[in-house]
């Protein structure tokens, strides 16, 4: 993770003169929380250093996880299909930074590719939104559950059994309307992005975290820049937020331990409390029916190995075919 103070400033002075051409180029999926998450790396490039927001341009690229909409992710190809196209727009140059929400990215990069800049992170809960029941526990006897997530369907179908998951993807509104025609009695969101798109009051309920953890890395905004462009690195990563830093990768480490593939519901949680870094984490059978989970502390400089050994553990503990089986 490359460092404010480790980058050279040699660009400054080319960063000044250049009035007339933007000076940077977000690229970003079309999406309003994608579109909500750029404007919102916009505006602090433009106050933490000073530029006026208009010479800081925002492409959108269509990535195949907007185009395919039909089947869940973890069938198409899961977390890449935000990514890929964004990322080849980085490698051309058409774009100088990439913004993305951090749990969508895999946890190998292209080459020449870094994530340089941590946001500040949201709350990492999960929103339960409902039109008929105020909490899981009312829902009625086999009520449906809309989620395309493998986790947030692992985790409904082990608090109970009788609940019945349906595919559902789409934005807030579109969810709303199928809750509304009878699709599903329930739906799932990241109240970090019900937050960023002023939709927060249509949760029905903010889920604790202990009893539905998160993905890893909710909830926090990441970018990415080129290896070889140091200017617009030096820039982003002045965004950074050490804390968030900190917990993002120790979760991610976590993931990558165990993401074989990304057919495990996966879940992770970390806090840190002065020096003092703990992180937790589950795997579930995509029915519920199993689940495994740990919890270790360490401090804030040990995230990354925490998040490879809390993996290892949960691998002993489940039995090496536990994640194969799902991969078949
Ligand atoms: N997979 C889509 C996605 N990627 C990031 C978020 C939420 C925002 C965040 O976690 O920062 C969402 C929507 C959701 O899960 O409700």
């Amino acid at each position: 993770m490359p460092h404010w103070a480790d980058i050279s400033y040699q660009d400054e002075a080319t960063l000044q003169s250049s009035q007339t051409q933007p000076a940077l180029t977000i690229g970003t999926r079309g999406s309003p929380l994608a579109m909500a998450q750029a404007e919102e790396v916009r505006d602090l490039l433009s106050k933490v250093h000073g530029l006026a927001p208009d010479t800081i341009a925002i492409k959108v690229i269509k990535t195949s996880g907007d185009i395919i909409l039909d089947r869940p992710l973890s069938e198409v190809g899961g977390k890449g299909l935000f990514t890929k196209e964004i990322e080849r727009a980085l490698e051309t140059g058409e774009i100088d930074l990439a913004v993305h929400s951090s749990k969508d990215m895999s946890t190998s990069l292209p080459e020449g590719m870094q994530i340089c800049a941590f946001l500040k992170r949201e709350d990492v809960r999960d929103a339960f939104i409902s039109l008929v029941a105020k909490s899981p526990d009312h829902l009625a006897e086999g009520a449906k559950i809309g989620t395309s997530s493998l986790r947030r369907a692992a985790q409904f179908k082990r608090f109970r059994k009788d609940f019945r998951i349906v595919g559902f993807r789409g934005n807030v509104q579109t969810r709303l309307k199928k809750l509304a025609d009878g699709v599903a009695d329930a739906t799932l969101l990241a109240i970090a992005g019900l937050n960023r798109l002023d939709q927060d009051h249509r949760a029905t309920l903010i889920l604790d975290e202990r009893d539905f953890p998160p993905a890893p890395a909710q909830g926090a905004i990441c970018i990415e820049t080129r290896l070889d462009d140091a200017r617009t690195t030096q820039l982003a990563a002045a965004l950074s937020h050490r804390e968030t830093e900190i917990r993002v990768l120790a979760e991610r480490a976590f993931l990558e331990k165990l993401d074989g593939s990304c057919r495990t519901p996966i879940a992770a949680l970390s806090t840190l409390e002065g020096d003092r870094l703990t992180l937790f984490g589950q795997i579930l059978s995509p029915d519920g029916s199993q689940a495994f989970e740990a919890e270790m502390t360490g401090t804030r400089t040990d995230g990354q190995q925490m998040g490879f050994a809390l993996g290892e553990k949960l691998i002993a503990e489940a039995g090496p075919d536990f994640i194969a089986q799902f991969n078949r």
